[in-house]
């Protein structure tokens, strides 16, 4: 091809997942020029400059706040992520992170690792220092999750399969995630009331403005006595400070999570995780597939699968002629575009437009190619933020 696509990597990706790219009409590399779309795991893109070249942008994972999302939108730029592909992996590391805390298992293997002397000796230390380890057994406690998407409907199915009783608290569930949710899984009418009465709270929001220190100090205080606190979502949606004080004045008795901090470093009853959520071979390859789909059939045939500021628009082809246009969600749009290919004795074989918010996307199949011209001319409309020409090539 002679015009390859270009696509840079920020973070490592799954090579599962990039051979996906037909070598003969990609190039992907971690150093590539004027990228066509960025895919990335976890480095924060807010002071980037992000080239003009730039069409899409994919993250191999669940979370964008790393993505600056705002700035992409007004530019007419997907933000595709990996839409539960990684669940079942931080799943798996929560479930850990629940028996770690019940257990004591970090004491207790910091204690078994300063044994020292003959067997008999470490036997006699052992029955005698196990007591300071006793724990507590899951079944039969309350796990509340805040947050009912991928991660935490799986979350609150397993915990159920263990014999825990599980409440949830998630106002924007989406209708697909309010039918595949056990019916076993209470519904907590306010966070207060989840965290008054659970046993252990593990939280599996994105981080927004509306979830940032999301557990704060009253909220610490209103958590049942004895509670283990669960963190796989981001550190910023946790006050770590307050956190310790109720540690501290044994209010709370654990706080796992998946952030490392200066504050929570060496604290008792913390344990941190190095961001291992996600970091199974399954879950990157899960992930590095589902974005490297996405990012194609987006680059070649303009469809939309999986962002988080784009309306999902996926329309077959019907013609050799596609055009792609990313708008303002604001009237006349449409009646604009169509008159302006109308007027150019373009007539369209198919269209399909969508709207998320204040984003509007538009596909447009036509029975003759579009001439630069008349794309200048649309694009010169006022509210339209990009617009691409997608002939199918042969
Ligand atoms: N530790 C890791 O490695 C790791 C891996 C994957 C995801 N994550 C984090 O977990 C988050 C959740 O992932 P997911 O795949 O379940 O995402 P998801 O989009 O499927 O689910 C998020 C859920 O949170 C709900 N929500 C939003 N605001 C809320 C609020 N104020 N109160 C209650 N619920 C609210 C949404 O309605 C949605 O159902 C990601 O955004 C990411 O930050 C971390
Ligand atoms: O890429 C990773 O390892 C972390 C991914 C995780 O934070 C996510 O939001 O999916």
């Amino acid at each position: 091809m002679a015009n390859p696509y270009r696509i840079l990597t920020l973070n490592k990706i799954s090579a599962q997942g990039l051979k996906r790219f037909p070598a003969e009409s990609y190039q992907v590399a971690s150093d590539v020029d004027l990228p066509d779309a960025i895919l990335v795991r976890s480095q924060v893109m807010h002071d980037m400059e992000i080239p003009a070249s730039v069409k899409a942008i994919a993250r191999a994972g669940a979370g964008t706040n790393n993505v600056p999302v705002a700035k992409m939108s007004a530019r007419g730029i997907p933000v595709f992520n990996a839409a539960g592909a990684n669940a079942n992996a931080v799943k798996e590391l929560v479930i850990a992170g629940m028996l770690l805390s019940a257990r004591n298992i970090v004491p207790a293997l910091q204690f078994v690792a300063g044994l020292a002397g003959d067997d008999a000796t470490v036997h006699k230390l052992v029955e005698d220092g196990k007591k300071h380890f006793a724990g507590i057994e899951l079944r039969g406690r309350t796990l509340g999750v805040i947050g009912l998407g991928a991660i935490g409907r799986q979350v609150a199915d397993t915990a159920l399969a263990l014999g825990m009783r599980v409440q949830g608290y998630d106002p924007e569930i989406t209708v697909e995630g309010a039918w595949s949710l056990s019916s076993q899984v209470k519904k907590a009418q306010s966070i207060e009331e989840l965290l008054r009465h659970s046993d252990f709270v593990t939280l599996h929001v994105p981080l927004l403005d509306a979830t940032r220190g999301l557990i704060d100090a009253s909220r610490v205080k209103a958590m049942k006595s004895g509670s283990v606190l669960l963190n796989f979502s981001r550190d910023a949606i946790v006050d770590s400070d307050a956190v310790l004080a109720g540690l501290h004045e044994k209010h709370l008795r654990g706080y796992v999570c998946d952030f490392p901090s200066q504050t929570l470093q060496g604290q008792a009853g913390v344990v941190t995780l190095p961001h291992l959520g996600a970091s199974t071979e399954e879950a990157e390859e899960n992930c590095a597939v589902m974005v490297v789909d996405q990012v194609r059939d987006y680059l070649e045939h303009g469809n939309i699968a999986n962002t988080v500021n784009f309306p999902t628009l996926i329309m077959p082809r019907e013609s050799a002629h596609r055009l792609a246009v990313a708008n303002a969600n604001v009237p006349n749009m449409l009646g604009q575009i169509s008159s302006a290919l109308a007027g150019a004795g373009i007539n369209i074989h198919t269209m399909m437009n969508k709207s998320r918010g204040e984003m509007a996307y538009t596909l447009v199949d036509t029975d003759s190619p579009v001439p630069p011209q008349l794309i200048a001319q649309i694009e010169a409309i006022q509210g339209v933020l990009m617009v691409r020409c997608l002939p199918l090539s042969e």
